[in-house]
């Protein structure tokens, strides 16, 4: 039997062994595993020839046993699979790379001892990497078990299935994830089935597509009578769209450095893996061109007017370029650069003795030359109810949802019939805004874009201060005499999330708990999450942390999101495939 050590790096050695290559049976490797690492070291007579591999369990996504069916060979293996940050072939910067570790265990004569003994090795490094998330994870962690993986076969450029069979499947199985494949077949597929669906069947709800298919599917979830539960579904993203900005935001939250698509597929793949789950903030938007009977839809991610939704909608055509159609689409708009009249109202972020309880004063964030003109504050106030409230009693984590809380206003709802939460600060459409809002003065924009996560798509890092469940909508709007070479120059520095201070006269950022948006051109175009919607007058809340995704927290940022997925079990599904 192998001789075991100790301590490897200050960690006590859980197990120890001496295994070889499977490929060269005559390389020998001593492996030994702590409760963080796993270090494996060639073993060979001359000192230079010890290299020695250190691979944090962090960074590990599964470990399975397995025997050959050589009936010569009575040996058994095991493979451990990693996706650390490894630095990038041919460019700059680090992403996660897969690497694959296996052995050869031929301790015993007996076959069966050394599937064993492999399988030993596989069982304690899956619970060695699932406790290390523990330790490092303030956030739940669900070890992912039956999961609705959703995809949308014509996403981004056509090419979600072949992503996903060629990058997440293998992750999913090394990872032990049981998983059932459902291909939509048409616009709102996914959107009836999530809002029938037994979905005490399944574990968590994973979307491969564009923003466009989750936001169905939360609407999905929101339409249902038992909203408020089904709301809590773990929900999960795979980037197979153009855009993937809540993919985007994800990865971001985990601290990673800013990746390709398919890096960006890679790391939102291995966080769906970890299985951590944190609150996801989600907007209620009323759409509103029949005030009498006014539509309300849930979003995740923003609300657009003008400029932004424009080259939403219009770089449509050249979707076959994939990310870069935007970039495409900006350069059209610019050389057409229009204005857009209306009147934008907001709530902004209360504050507490005059400063948030982050201590971050919204004040301090105008990045305007121009004053907003803030009506008189109202005398009467009373308690909201749901905006802050965490769900399920937990503990409400947000340190901006208790500033909110702390202020007390009115009453209102513009939703008293409408199923789902209500919305304790919006009046309906066709009544002013509240006294304590803000009109905006201008009445001419170049665009309006309230975002409730970082990302409005991989490359455009346009709210950097947003987090996942920070209960704010981050509210940008760009007035009517911005030069396009200026716009233009905040497009570009928006990629680096560095538009924000930039000292542009004719940009406005201001965080705000609700807005309100009335175009006064008869014909244009709003988008909420990148889908276009009925255009006309619109207003919006935000809910703090109502929903529920996959996140894992990391080292230097606040959150990151892994992703989860929805199982669900509905005769009207077509399920393509089961792949366990
Ligand atoms: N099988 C299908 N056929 C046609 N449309 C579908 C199908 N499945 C889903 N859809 C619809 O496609 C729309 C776009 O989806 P999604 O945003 O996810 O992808 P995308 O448009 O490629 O992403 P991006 O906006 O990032 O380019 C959604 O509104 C969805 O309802």
């Amino acid at each position: 039997m192998a001789r075991l050590p100790s301590f490897t790096h200050g960690f006590k050695v859980l197990q120890y062994g001496e295994f070889t290559a499977t490929g060269n049976r005559k390389v020998r490797y001593a492996v030994s595993l702590t409760e963080r690492d796993l270090t494996i070291q060639k073993i060979t007579s001359t000192p230079a020839g010890r290299s020695k591999v250190v691979f944090n369990l962090r960074d590990c996504v599964g470990c399975r046993a397995f025997s050959t069916d050589d009936n010569a060979d009575a040996g058994a293996y095991f493979s451990v699979y990693f996706y650390p940050f490894k630095r990038r072939w041919m460019s700059s910067g680090v992403a996660r790379q897969r690497v694959e570790q296996c052995f050869r265990v031929a301790l015993f004569q007996d076959p069966r001892a050394n599937l064993e003994e492999a399988e030993k090795w596989a069982g304690t490094i899956r619970e060695s990497s699932v406790r290390q998330q523990h330790l490092r994870n303030r956030d739940e962690v669900h070890r992912p078990c039956s999961v609705m993986l959703l995809v949308n076969p014509h996403s981004g450029k056509g090419q979600a299935l072949s992503l996903f069979t060629g990058h997440v499947q293998r992750m999913l199985n090394e990872a032990g994830v049981p998983h059932t494949l459902v291909i939509t077949e048409r616009q709102n597929h996914a959107r009836e089935l999530v809002r029938e669906a037994d979905l005490s069947q399944w574990g968590a709800l994973v979307i491969m597509s564009g923003d466009g298919l989750l936001f169905e599917v939360v609407n999905g979830l929101m339409e249902r009578e038992d909203w408020e539960e089904a709301i809590q579904t773990p929900l999960g993203i795979l980037p197979g769209g153009s855009g993937n900005a809540l993919a985007a935001s994800i990865h971001h939250y985990s601290g990673a450095q800013p990746v390709s698509s398919e890096e960006l597929l890679v790391s939102c793949g291995f966080l769906l893996c970890k299985g951590l789950v944190s609150r996801m903030d989600l907007a209620s938007v009323h759409l509103g061109s029949s005030p009498s009977n006014p539509t309300r839809l849930f979003s995740f991610l923003s609300l657009a007017w003008g400029f932004v939704a424009d080259v939403d909608v219009e770089s449509e055509k050249y979707r076959h370029v994939g990310a870069a159609r935007f970039t495409m689409g900006t350069l059209v708009r610019l050389a057409s650069l229009r204005v857009y009249k209306g009147r934008l109202a907001y709530l902004p972020v209360d504050e507490v003795d005059g400063e948030e309880e982050d201590g971050q004063s919204p004040v301090s964030l105008e990045m305007t030359s121009v004053s907003p003109q803030r009506q008189p504050p109202s005398s009467a106030f009373c308690s909201s109810t749901f905006l802050c409230r965490p769900l399920k009693d937990s503990p409400c984590q947000n340190a901006a949802h208790h500033a909110f809380k702390a202020k007390k206003r009115e009453p209102m709802s513009a939703n008293a019939t409408l199923p789902g939460p209500p919305d304790s600060l919006l009046v309906p459409l066709d009544q002013p805004v509240p006294s304590d809002w803000v009109v905006v003065p201008e009445e001419d924009f170049v665009l309006m874009l309230a975002m409730y996560q970082s990302h409005l798509a991989k490359d455009l890092y346009a709210a950097p201060d947003s987090t996942l469940d920070d209960g704010l909508i981050h509210l940008i709007y760009i007035r009517a005499g911005i030069s396009r070479t200026a716009l233009l120059r905040l497009f570009l520095a928006m990629e680096k999330g560095t538009h924000l201070a930039n000292n542009c006269p004719h940009l406005v950022y201001t965080r705000v708990r609700a807005l309100r948006l009335e175009p006064y051109s008869p014909k244009g175009v709003i988008t909420v999450d990148g889908e276009v919607v009925e255009y006309g007058p619109v207003q919006a809340q935000v809910h703090g942390g109502i929903c529920h995704e996959g996140v894992a927290r990391l080292e230097h940022k606040k959150f990151t999101m892994g992703g989860y997925v929805l199982f669900l079990q509905s005769p009207m599904f077509s399920i393509s495939y089961s792949s366990h």
